[in-house]
């Protein structure tokens, strides 16, 4: 561990030796403008933990300027890195870039326990996501925790209900899709019927965030720390959670929901990349109104024939991951348990061509 005058209390991390060095987490911090995302920031700076935590502001998705600066504070101090955004494709430059800097301050400043990266209002947060996402797989040096959305009480529910233009889902509704988490802040400032609605519709567009309600976004730490949400901790977890999942009903026409269903039975693995890529690439299934379906979050535990262990579906927008967790299949027969977040999903025709395609034959049956 490098020498620092000002951190005396640094908890060693490298020390133990044998051990692999350990990846660092990621939590990312989005939410609406204003909605109350520093204010978190700071009140986790400020709470009593032992971690060493980096504070990473995003510039990322603004403006076209070639260059943009990851602007690092730790410990007080604030470090500015530099992004070099070669072309326009900025989520590729994004992913090459973003890790490279953070990998270079580590060198430079000796390495963190935690990173909180905080985008920009209006930031799609799933580009940023898949940059930390895919990576970790590559050996790198940190890895995506947990995705975290901030929601302003008094006006997060215009903002979630924001049409615009040619159908595209408005951006609040677009960080709740991906959230992990959704806090919903500003208490203070609206009545328990007004807090209702925004509870509901966050609920509406994502069945499987967790919510908490704060006041100067008070929170507490392990509810947004260390939630390994995208790795197979969460895959024992994720059963349980997807049983108590309501399948959700759009507040708007067009609006994001969440669609849900099981089926039992053994996958032939081929057949499920196949599924999953006609959905998620080539965007092949349309619901009944022949609009194609648009999946931004995508979360299962399914059961490949001839393993005994549990495997996790993981996808965020374009990307996704199947993990053989550690968990051995306890029921039998075994049940596929599959949740969609996303655009114009129709839950039947999914849980159709899932059964027809994907399900080994024999035992095609649709579970509740
Ligand atoms: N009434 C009230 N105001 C709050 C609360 N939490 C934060 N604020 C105020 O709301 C304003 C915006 O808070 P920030 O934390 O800066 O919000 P942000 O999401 O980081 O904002 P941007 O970075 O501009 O998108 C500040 O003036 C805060 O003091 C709260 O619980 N109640
Ligand atoms: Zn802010």
């Amino acid at each position: 561990m490098e020498e620092e005058d000002d951190c005396p209390e640094l908890v060693p991390i490298d020390s133990q030796p044998g051990l692999p060095a350990r990846q660092i987490p990621v939590t990312i911090i989005t939410g609406y403008l204003g909605a109350g995302k520093t204010t978190l920031l700071n009140y986790i700076l400020t709470e009593q933990h032992n971690k060493r935590i980096a504070v990473i502001l995003n510039e990322f998705g603004e403006g076209s300027a070639l260059e943009k600066s990851l602007a690092v504070s730790q410990a007080g101090e604030l470090y500015e890195e530099w992004l070099e955004l070669r072309n326009g494709c900025l989520c590729c430059s994004v992913k090459d870039n973003g890790l490279k800097a953070i990998e270079n301050l580590m060198e430079k400043k000796g390495k963190f326990d935690y990173i909180l990266l905080e985008t920009t209002g209006l930031a799609d947060p799933g580009a940023v996501a898949s940059m930390f996402w895919v990576d970790a797989e590559l050996g790198s040096d940190v890895y995506l925790d947990g995705i975290v959305t901030v929601i302003d009480a008094k006006y997060g529910l215009q903002q979630l209900k924001e049409e615009k233009a040619e159908g595209l889902v408005n951006e609040a509704s677009r960080q709740v899709a991906l959230a992990d988490l959704a806090i919903i802040n500003k208490t203070d400032l609206v009545e328990e019927e007004e807090l209702n609605q925004v509870r509901n519709t966050v609920r509406s567009i994502n069945g499987l965030v967790k919510i908490l309600e704060t006041q100067r976004s008070r929170v507490d730490l392990c509810d947004v720390l260390d939630l390994h949400s995208f790795d197979c901790q969460d895959g024992a977890k994720l059963t349980e959670k997807l049983q108590l999942v309501t399948p959700t009903r759009p507040h708007l026409d067009k609006s994001i929901l969440t669609a849900t269903f099981e089926v039992t039975g053994d996958l032939c693995e081929d057949a499920l990349n196949t599924f999953i890529q006609d959905l998620l690439w080539e965007k092949k299934f349309c619901n009944k109104a022949g609009e194609p379906m648009s999946v931004i979050r995508l979360k299962g535990i399914v059961s490949f024939a001839g393993k005994v262990h549990q495997v996790m579906l993981q996808g965020v927008h374009e990307l996704y991951e199947l993990n053989e967790t550690p968990q051995l299949w306890e029921e039998n027969p075994h049940t596929n348990r599959l949740v969609f977040i996303g655009k114009n999903l129709d839950k039947n025709i999914l849980q159709e061509i899932f059964i027809s395609t994907v399900v080994m034959d024999g035992v095609k049956k649709a579970g509740v």
